[in-house]
């Protein structure tokens, strides 16, 4: 009934100089491009045990003004042994003309966030990322989240994220802080 398929003429792209070129809106978070490894430490005051995990996170483009994101974790032990999976999330980082940043993120636990933000470069190859959520929305079986605030500080060593969370019951605070380096 249809003639087959032809490949995908729009690859998504985590290199700089392969496949498209980056629409010029994403120039502020160009840094942010490719693939991400490291370790991380979380808690929650409603959690009897603060935690340790491996994290992978790669962003990538199509040539349009926005980053596609995925992001997955697992437990490790305090030998860096595997323990399980943990949080995974994937979602979209649109680049408006004034570098503000508009991210919708969407978890397997049942929550979707939107998320508006903004970035800044306070040192040279440095880079600074704050978004706060606008809505978070929840099925009916998701975990209570009320708000999340994210901070992205890129440097000669790596990316540091930090996400504070509103959540079953508990103001904004502290639940997880990864330090990532280029996977490559
Ligand atoms: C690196 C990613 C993440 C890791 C490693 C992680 C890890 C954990 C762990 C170990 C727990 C304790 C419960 C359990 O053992 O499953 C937990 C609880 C929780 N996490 Fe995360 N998490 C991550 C990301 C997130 C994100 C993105 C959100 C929200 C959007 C979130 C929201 C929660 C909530 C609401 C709880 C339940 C707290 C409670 O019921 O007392 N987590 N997390």
């Amino acid at each position: 009934m249809f003639e087959p398929a032809q490949e995908n003429p729009y690859p998504d792209s985590h290199v700089l100089g392969e496949g498209p070129e980056p629409h010029p809106l994403l120039a502020p978070v160009l840094p942010l491009l490719g693939r991400w490894h490291g370790r991380g430490r979380g808690q929650y005051p409603t959690l009897e045990q603060d935690f340790r995990y491996e994290q992978e996170i790669a962003f990538s483009h199509d040539g349009r003004p926005f980053l596609r994101y995925e992001a997955r974790a697992w437990l490790v032990d305090a030998d860096g042994a595997p323990v399980r999976p943990a949080g995974r999330e994937a979602g979209w980082w649109r680049v408006t003309p004034d570098a503000s940043l508009e991210v919708v993120l969407a978890h397997p636990t049942g929550i979707a966030e939107t998320y508006t933000g903004r970035v800044s470069a306070p040192a040279a190859a440095g880079l600074e990322i704050e978004i706060e959520t606008k809505d978070v929305s929840l099925t009916p079986l998701a975990k209570e989240v009320t708000g999340t605030r994210r901070h992205y500080a890129l440097d000669a060593e790596g990316l540091t994220v930090v996400h504070d969370m509103a959540a079953v019951g508990q103001p904004l605070q502290h639940h997880l802080t990864t330090r990532l380096v280029r996977r490559a």
